[in-house]
């Protein structure tokens, strides 16, 4: 079993509605890690990081994308920080990924974190634009090094995203049953 494809991104790109509406479409589960580490440790995101520290966080984080990626076989999104995990980066190698991209400014809006405390404990406190920017300089490479597929977000509603990424997962299937084909016909 394998997952249909795997959302990544950082926080307010999208990844659980672009993740639900592409699931809808696509008639498959949706299994959001977040939700799932919720739902396995009983307890909420922000409680985990501020008992538990973050190192704890990436550990569980850890162990419940690797069981999402083995077991799930519908659309799987990730959370925001997951790529810094180096095995979890290993593990997305041969897995459709789905980077879903954002400016700075506009994941600060979505996220509530301009002008709002927002519940994201990684940009709680201090300055949000700031943390946002740096989150970003360290993680852009590696979300761009994970994924198979990128689409942008900014300035596009849900509902166009999610064609996006319909079209880009059909073109993706095109390409690679053409390479099946060719690999399979006789040699001149
Ligand atoms: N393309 C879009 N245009 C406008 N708003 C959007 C778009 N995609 C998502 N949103 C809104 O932005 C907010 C954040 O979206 P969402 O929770 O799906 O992001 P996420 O990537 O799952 O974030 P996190 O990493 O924190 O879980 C939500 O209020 C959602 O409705
Ligand atoms: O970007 C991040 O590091 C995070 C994003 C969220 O999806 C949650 O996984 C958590 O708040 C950490
Ligand atoms: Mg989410």
């Amino acid at each position: 079993m394998s997952p249909r494809l795997v959302l990544i991104g950082p926080p307010g790109a999208g990844k659980s509605t672009i993740g639900r509406r592409v699931a809808n479409a696509l008639e498959l589960p949706l299994l959001d890690t977040d939700a799932e580490i919720e739902r396995v440790t009983g307890r909420t995101i922000p409680d985990i990081f501020s008992q538990d520290g973050e190192p704890a966080f990436r550990e569980t984080e850890e162990e419940v994308v690797a069981r999402a990626l083995d077991t799930h076989d519908g659309v799987v999104s990730l959370g925001g920080g997951a790529i810094l995990s180096e095995r979890t980066r290993a593990r997305l190698a041969g897995h459709t990924v789905v980077y879903l991209e954002i400016s700075v400014a506009e994941g600060l809006r979505r996220t509530g974190a301009v002008g709002a405390a927002g519940t994201r404990p990684l940009l709680a406190g201090g300055d949000p634009a700031q943390k946002y920017r740096d989150l970003m300089r360290r993680r852009r490479p590696l979300y761009r090094q994970a994924a198979t597929i990128r689409v942008r977000t900014d300035g596009r509603s849900p509902g166009r995203v999610v064609q996006q990424v319909l079209a880009k997962l059909e073109a993706a299937d095109a390409a690679t049953s053409q390479t099946i084909s060719e690999d399979r016909s006789p040699t001149p």
